[in-house]
């Protein structure tokens, strides 16, 4: 069980693949200045020794925290995603240690949006073979398979943050919009959702792919939905690179089924910039390939070092969960002259009557008190006088199915 009351100056903050400046000035304009930060993602054992002290660990969509890490960082109490996808964190296992895991869901969106827009017009005017073409000497003045967008029909399929922005986009340009998702969707503008991914597939032009990476996204682009595409359309992909099988789609390319393609995520990416890219997509002029650059802009990355760091800070200081990806969700005011103890339980009966038994017992007085359950996991915010403060994380660290304890001044 691990129990944390320390000085900011003590509390090592970990902040890996090149997180924007902003997230340095915010902690460090917060108090936080123990931190060390890195360009890159590290490999997983130097990670696991890296992050053996850190308190608070910062990561993009590179870095791997998995059981095996999380169980060396002994001292860690959050994780920040400077992105939006967490799959790269296991959730479970922060959860199961009491981690609360923050992202950046809206920061990077604009910015993906933007991409397939642009990516849309080029892959209709076959842009990437001229283009491709041009560079080793050729000329190709032709008007041969080259289309304006204007009155085409977009197929988005994951219609949630980013997917709706594209559609309000593509409308502005004269695109019809047609969307499958799994929940139904307040379709915006003239957008129309389709019941069926197949029956969305037969009538795009252009289909763009916006859905996170989960069990049930995991190749979900195989050979059967790329021969249920249009022929001569075109398949965008900036979500996760597990979600098509990019052999299949190779496939498709090279019996030109699909027109062309923008591929912005690999189901193997290089570990860092110096290291080569291998991908058989590699040898099509007509397929635009980008280095998970989706969210890559000056703008989006500001946004989000600020808006994560601020999170971490948020719980760190105040114990605040609220938008936390794998855990309860508490809004917690400011607590001026109160010492504030959260405590982290297995969500089990019985914990919350144990809790308030024991300060009774010890004549704590309680001036606030917040609880919060998710499925696993319980959080339970107290409030009292400072000066109670010991005897009362000590008594909160012998209730059974305690997690995590810690205390805020
Ligand atoms: N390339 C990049 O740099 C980049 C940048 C940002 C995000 N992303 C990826 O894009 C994904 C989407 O981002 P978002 O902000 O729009 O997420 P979001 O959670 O707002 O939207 C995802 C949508 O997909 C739907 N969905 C989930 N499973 C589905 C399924 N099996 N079939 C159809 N729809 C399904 C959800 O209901 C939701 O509407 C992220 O999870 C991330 O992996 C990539
Ligand atoms: O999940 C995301 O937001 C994107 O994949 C971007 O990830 P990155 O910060 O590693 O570019």
């Amino acid at each position: 069980m691990q129990t944390v009351s320390l000085a900011k100056d003590k509390i090592k903050v970990l902040l890996l693949e090149g997180v924007h400046q902003s997230a340095l000035d915010t902690f460090r304009d917060n108090g936080y200045h123990n931190i060390e930060y890195h360009k890159k993602a590290l490999p997983d054992s130097e990670l696991k020794e890296r992050i053996a002290d850190a308190h608070i660990v910062g990561i993009r969509s590179r870095s791997q925290l998995s059981d095996e890490v999380l169980e060396a960082a002994k001292k860690l109490i959050t994780v920040g995603c400077f992105c939006i996808g967490t799959n790269q964190v296991n959730l479970a296992a922060a959860s199961r240690r009491g981690i609360p895991v923050f992202n950046a869901p809206f920061s990077n969106t604009r910015s993906v949006a933007e991409l397939v827009i642009a990516e849309s017009i080029m892959l209709l005017r076959g842009i990437p073979e001229k283009n491709a073409l041009a560079h080793r000497g050729g000329w190709l003045k032709s008007a041969e398979g080259s289309f304006e967008v204007r009155g085409k029909t977009l197929g988005i399929v994951g219609y949630g943050h980013i997917g709706t922005q594209v559609g309000v986009l593509a409308e502005s340009l004269g695109l019809k919009v047609v969307f499958y998702d799994i929940e139904n969707k307040l379709p915006l503008g003239n957008a129309r959702q389709i019941g069926k991914l197949h029956e969305l597939l037969a009538e795009s032009d252009v289909v763009t792919l916006h859905v996170p990476e989960t069990a049930q996204t995991k190749d979900m682009f195989g050979a059967a939905e790329l021969a249920a595409m249009k022929a001569g359309s075109h398949l965008i992909n900036a979500s996760r690179g597990t979600v098509v099988v990019i052999e299949a789609l190779a496939a498709a390319l090279a019996g030109k089924h699909l027109a062309g393609a923008a591929i912005d995520v690999f189901p193997v990416e290089p570990e860092g910039n110096g290291e080569e890219f291998l991908s058989p997509l590699r040898e099509f002029d007509n397929v635009i390939l980008t280095p998970h650059i989706g969210g890559s802009t000056l703008e989006a990355q500001a946004n989000i070092g600020g808006e994560v760091a601020a999170k971490l800070v948020k719980y760190s200081d105040n114990g605040s969960t609220l938008t936390a990806v794998n855990f309860p969700e508490a809004s917690l005011p400011a607590h001026p002259g109160k010492c504030r103890l959260l405590h982290i339980h297995k969500n089990q009966p019985g914990v919350l009557a144990r809790i308030n038994d024991a300060f009774s017992k010890l004549g704590i007085n309680i001036a606030a008190q917040y609880l919060q359950t998710s499925d696993e996991i319980g959080y339970v915010v107290i409030e009292t006088d400072s000066a109670a403060s010991q005897p009362a994380l000590e008594a909160l660290q012998q209730i059974p199915g305690t997690l995590r304890c810690r205390v805020l001044y």
